[in-house]
């Protein structure tokens, strides 16, 4: 984590684009947000968008905005993702989703740094930083055809990539003792304490919603503890029943890591989409998307 804080520090400055690497829950939107708020535009919006979610029919008015009556239910005028964050940072999450279309169309923005919004004839233009985060592995995506080369060139300037939580074990205490004291914050009460056994349990564990999961898993303890400590038995189920990870795993591209991840929460589950992605960290939607483009399979084989 010291060495991203350091790259994150040396880049702020800068109005080059950043490129954050890193699984579900990593802490991409995080390091995008520090990397802002260290920048000399702190003073402007970041605003995130999730590029899984833009839709080819709405984009343009999701993304450059549009002016009143310019299409059925424009009923007032809307500034658009890319005016919002004039003067201030627009961060791209998970742009490897992006369809060809609506790459040929972001690339224009990078590259003019103008919009028109629907219904207006004018281009407007803006004074942006892009910072951009996926999961998935963008060159293999540009070999494959399903993005566009020259979009990944203007991405991927500097690229910075968040290690899973697995393989930054050292972080695993400190940040699940900096959740815990935020819950003794929040509720006005002391801080839990983590057992020693419990402590073991957080550190064997593979994480696979990363950070946000330890996040849940502090809440969910804090809560459950009976008294000022955390026993092993007040952490979730699969943190119980956890084994150390194989030593000498062969290093994984990330769109397979994120694959066995996701088939390794089903699993847990007992696949149950909706337990799946709570453990995960993220909504239902998102997890079905992976499933389908991963080809996960759903069922117990
Ligand atoms: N180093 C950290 N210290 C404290 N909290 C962290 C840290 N890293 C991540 N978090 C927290 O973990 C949660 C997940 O982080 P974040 O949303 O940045 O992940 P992400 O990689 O962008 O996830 P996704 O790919 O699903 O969008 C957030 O609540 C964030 O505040």
């Amino acid at each position: 984590m010291i060495s991203i804080k350091s790259i994150a520090s040396t880049v702020a400055p800068r109005q080059c684009t950043v490129m954050i690497l890193g699984e579900t829950g990593a802490g991409k939107e995080m390091v995008a947000r520090y990397i802002h708020a260290e920048s000399d535009r702190r003073d402007a919006p970041l605003i995130p968008v999730d590029c899984s979610a833009l839709s080819d029919t709405l984009f343009e008015s999701q993304m450059f905005g549009h002016v009143q009556g310019a299409f059925t239910g424009a009923v007032r005028e809307s500034l658009g993702f890319v005016r919002a964050a004039d003067g201030g940072t627009l961060f791209l999450d998970e742009v490897g989703e992006l369809s060809l279309p609506l790459q040929a169309k972001l690339l224009r923005v990078i590259q003019e740094r103008c919009v028109t919004p629907v219904g207006d004839t004018r281009a407007h233009e803006v004074d942006i930083r892009f910072i951009a985060a996926t999961h998935r592995d963008l060159a293999k995506m540009v070999r494959e055809g399903t993005f566009r080369e020259d979009l990944f060139f203007r991405l991927n300037v500097v690229v910075t990539t968040l290690p899973p939580l697995r393989e930054r074990a050292e972080d695993i205490l400190p940040l699940a003792n900096h959740f815990l004291q935020k819950q003794a914050d929040l509720y006005d009460e002391p801080a839990r304490r983590l057992s020693d056994a419990a402590a073991a349990a957080l550190v064997r564990y593979s994480w696979p919603g990363n950070v946000r999961e330890l996040a849940n898993a502090m809440e969910s303890a804090h809560v459950l503890a009976q008294g000022d400590v955390i026993e092993l038995a007040d952490l979730p189920m699969q943190l119980q029943s956890a084994r150390p990870t194989p030593a000498g795993t062969p290093e994984l591209c990330l769109s397979e890591l994120e694959r066995r991840t996701i088939a390794e929460a089903l699993r847990r589950t007992d696949y149950c989409k909706a337990k799946a992605s709570r453990m995960l960290g993220i909504n239902i939607q998102r997890l079905n998307r992976r499933i389908e483009r991963l080809n996960i399979s759903t069922r117990h084989s």
